[in-house]
């Protein structure tokens, strides 16, 4: 069935929920999740590639019924797109995290919690009516601290509260080179804090920020071996972690950040259940290509095997598409679901979440595929260097 229409006075676009987002933001709120690291080339990669990618439509296929659901661990998505994790989420609305994960509920999709969340893990469960088995839980996301006692603490907890999957981010082994918050770094102000760190320590600020700005060498040192209990964990290696954190639950892991076909390989290899190529939306290494340049080399190694799950610059359903195209199996929204948020708490979260999917769902119909699995490599191809015509990927 065609998702409904919105209302005339609604915003009909994601681009129109960002500028109504941009008015309800401060100043070091709209920076902290604008921004990307350095000169922001893979921040904006990420989100022009999709300009670039042309579509090749496919005629009188029957699209009478289009159906956008898709399966990830055997589980429902009403649409193959859900939330990805992202920190201090009460920083843009007041609902924060438990807005988002009940807009993915009403979706009929996920949300992934973030482990630098303003909402405890628990609250966030406790916050989602009973569910039918045949869709998903929500998902935890972990930054694997070099206390191993405040991992397990809070792995074993997302286990408790009914969490289905590990999220596990390998991108972020220190912060990226952020210019504006080294300028004018984040702090959170006073009643928010990060509720999954095991201390739940007060002002709860990544210690990670510390370190980003640290002026000498010196005192980044000094920072590190005083703070080195709340950092990432740098020295993780694929053969010691995946197993060691298959010994502590039964959750599903996936790794977040994978850029590259040998590291998905390596991933397979060390046995996660699934990947999620990212950058992080640009906020980490910057220079690496967008992740929709590095989707078609990574899902050619894995597809079919584990899922794929992809961000990185998504606004629009006809991005999603072509995602799906290059070999995703679900995509996840960070910043374009964190503008609906700002811009009326959940219902602004799911008007971001119906906009994508009516957008998905005309892309599909325009292009001649009737299910997500009829969306097809051969469907998006790129402009000859010449300018004329078009290449198949
Ligand atoms: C402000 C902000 C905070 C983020 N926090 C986290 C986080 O806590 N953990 C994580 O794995 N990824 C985090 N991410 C990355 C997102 O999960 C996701 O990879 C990225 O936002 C996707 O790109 P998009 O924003 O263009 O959709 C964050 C992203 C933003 C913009
Ligand atoms: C220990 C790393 C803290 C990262 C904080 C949240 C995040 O991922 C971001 O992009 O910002």
């Amino acid at each position: 069935m065609a998702p409904k229409d919105e209302t005339p006075s609604d915003p009909i676009t994601v681009a129109e929920v960002k500028e109504i987002a941009k008015t309800k933001l401060n100043q070091p709120t709209w920076d902290y999740y604008t921004t990307g690291a350095d000169e922001n080339r893979t921040l904006d990669r990420n989100s022009k590639i999709y300009k670039k990618l042309l579509l090749r439509p496919r005629a009188l296929r029957n699209v009478a019924d289009v159906d956008t659901s898709a399966y990830i661990f055997g589980k429902r998505y009403e649409i193959p797109i859900a939330i990805a994790p992202s920190a201090y989420q009460k920083l843009v609305g007041p609902g924060g995290e438990i807005d988002m994960t009940r807009a993915s509920y009403t979706l009929g999709t996920n949300f992934t919690l973030s482990s630098n969340a303003t909402t405890s893990l628990e609250d966030v469960m406790a916050a989602l009516p009973p569910r039918d088995a045949k869709y998903p839980a929500p998902w935890f996301q972990l930054y694997f601290l070099r206390s191993r006692e405040q991992t397990k603490a809070v792995i074993k907890r997302a286990e408790e509260a009914g969490y289905e999957a590990l999220v596990l981010t390998v991108d972020t082994a220190v912060l990226g080179n952020r210019l504006g918050e080294r300028k004018k770094p984040l702090v959170l102000p006073p009643g928010l804090s990060t509720a999954n760190r095991a201390s739940r320590q007060a002002g709860g600020v990544s210690k990670g920020r510390l370190l980003l700005n640290a002026k000498t060498a010196a005192e980044a040192k000094k920072v590190d071996q005083e703070n080195g209990d709340f950092l990432v964990d740098r020295s993780l290696e694929w053969g010691e972690v995946i197993p060691w954190l298959r010994m502590q639950t039964s959750m599903k892991i996936l790794v977040k950040g994978i850029m590259t076909a040998e590291d998905a390989l390596e991933a397979m290899v060390a046995g996660v259940d699934g990947i999620v190529v990212s950058n992080h939306g640009g906020r980490q290494l910057d220079g690496v290509p967008s992740t929709l340049e590095m989707l078609p080399e990574i899902a050619d190694v894995v597809k079919g095997r584990i899922p794929v799950v992809f961000d990185g610059g998504i606004s629009t359903g006809s991005d999603v598409f072509k995602a799906l195209a290059l070999g995703a199996d679900l995509c996840l929204i960070g910043r374009s679901a964190l503008w609906g948020l700002a811009y009326d708490g959940q219902k602004g979260v799911e008007a971001v979440l119906h906009i994508l999917e009516r957008e998905l769902w005309r892309t599909m119909v325009l292009s001649g595929a009737s299910s997500i699995s009829k969306i097809s490599r051969s469907m998006v191809g790129i402009a000859k260097r010449d300018g004329f015509g078009v290449s198949k990927l």
